[in-house]
């Protein structure tokens, strides 16, 4: 793809994103029809489905499930999803998966530069580079941390069958084409597409797109429970959209590549497989606003612990323990009284990635940049930097509105083991520790 046709293919890209509709809520029972009487009325499978078209349901949590964990959408396609040849191997490019084995877990503080730019001719899925994860993609435990900095749409298809994906992007538009439907996300939003759902992503800007992606091989993730704050607060279900139905009935020649236990599969279809007419359920893609984040914090005095920032969780079998977490630091007043208002020094048996879509971090007073990243391991000791620390320690505890910056962390229970390239990379911080250095003991008993 050269970049003039890249152009022209972003400006039809940009135009198709303009005034999306979508479904909204969280979790709901969606649906939605590309053409009316699509839907069948009364069975998921009736005899004929309307239109001529095929049923086909895509589970995403086993049958039996509890009716609360239970994830599935019944699919009206013009061809079934099993009408396709056989999937060979292809290259998985700078994609890892779970296990990760390519080196030992390092308990040191880590950080990262933003990914170089790209070869001309990147697609988003070409362009995904995997930093580190933990658990087993056959197990369906743990997650990874992949970055992608691609400059050309797909033309291909991607599903992944061993987890489902939130993309944060950093810079550039989105427009993601699902079997669901389309959804359009710009850094500030995120993206999360679930198992096995497929999908093409195409560019908004610049033919150039940056960002994050957390791949969470566990549970799929759902909205924290609220416990005492109440029944509203943090995101909003209703904040979430899910894509309404829209097809493609293209005939010819469309490569899709499946992710399947850790590698890349690739087959040449004679359709395109984005040709679900209508469906329903609750198996679908959202997108979500992280600025609509409703920021919940301290009005007396300390600094709650960043759990209060989660959007979505992925738990695991352990009550209270997330496989991994999603947070985001969005922006709040700081009001608290007699408060080191900056994140506190730390060791915390959970895993820390994190990463910046805009601004600043207030506990990084520099080095932490947008399309970077942070890893503090499993009890590796972090916190304010020298800077930060000093001044937070000397500033005037007036409320401070916190806005100039929009930071997020994938937090999760197993430490993340790096991929060979994220310990070697060029772009790997080299004197992160020294951000700590020269804390002077102020103690003088
Ligand atoms: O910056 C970090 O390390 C994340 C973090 C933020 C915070 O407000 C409190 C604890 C914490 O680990
Ligand atoms: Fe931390």
């Amino acid at each position: 793809m050269t970049g003039t046709a890249g152009t022209a293919h972003t400006e039809q890209a940009r135009k198709t994103a303009e005034g999306l509709a979508y479904s909204l809520g969280f979790g709901n029972e969606h649906s939605s029809e590309a053409v009316p009487g699509a839907l069948p009325p009364r069975g998921n499978s009736p005899q004929r489905a309307p239109l001529g078209l095929y049923a086909e349901q895509l589970s995403g949590s086993a049958f039996t499930e509890p009716r609360a964990h239970n994830r599935r959408s019944w699919l009206y396609r013009i061809r079934p999803s099993a009408a396709h040849p056989a999937f060979t191997r292809t290259d998985n490019g700078a994609l890892r998966s779970a296990p990760f084995t390519e080196t030992v877990p390092d308990p040191n503080r880590l950080r990262w530069n933003p990914l170089p730019a790209p070869a001309p001719g990147t697609d988003w899925l070409a362009g995904l580079w995997t930093l580190g994860g933990n658990g087993d993609a056959t197990q369906r435990t743990g997650m990874a941390v992949h970055l992608y900095h691609a400059n050309a749409p797909m033309e291909r298809v991607f599903s992944n069958a061993d987890g489902e994906l939130l993309i944060v992007p950093e810079q550039g538009g989105l427009l993601v084409r699902t079997e669901l439907g389309l959804l359009s996300a710009g850094p500030g939003e995120v993206v999360l597409i679930p198992r096995g759902v497929r999908f093409r992503v195409e560019l908004l800007d610049d033919d150039s797109a940056r960002g994050y992606v957390c791949e969470n091989y566990g549970q799929p993730f759902q909205l924290p429970d609220l416990g005492p704050i109440g029944a509203n607060g943090l995101a909003h279900a209703r904040h979430f959209r899910a894509p309404v139905a829209a097809y493609e009935d293209t005939e010819g020649p469309v490569e899709v590549v499946n992710k399947y236990c850790g590698n890349l599969w690739s087959a040449t279809y004679d359709h395109s497989p984005l040709d679900v007419v209508a469906w329903f359920g609750n198996h679908t893609p959202y997108v979500y606003d992280l600025r609509l984040f409703n920021v919940i914090g301290t009005i007396s005095y300390d600094h709650p612990d960043p759990s209060i920032f989660t959007v979505l969780t992925s738990p695991s079998d352990t009550p209270g323990l997330a496989g991994v977490d999603f947070v985001v630091f969005a922006p709040r007043w700081l009001v608290g009284e007699d408060t080191f208002r900056p994140p506190y020094f730390h060791r915390n048996v959970m895993s820390e990635y994190m990463g910046l879509i805009e601004g600043a971090y207030d506990a990084k007073a520099e080095g932490f940049v947008p399309g970077g990243g942070s890893l503090h391991n499993m009890m590796s000791a972090h916190g304010p930097d020298r800077d930060t620390f000093e001044k937070a320690s000397a500033a005037e505890l007036k409320p401070q509105k916190i806005d100039d910056g929009l930071a997020f962390m994938f937090e999760t229970r197993w430490p993340v083991t790096a991929t060979a390239q994220a310990a070697n990379a060029d772009h790997l911080q080299s004197g992160y520790d020294g951000v700590w250095q020269g804390l002077e003991r102020h103690f003088r008993p």
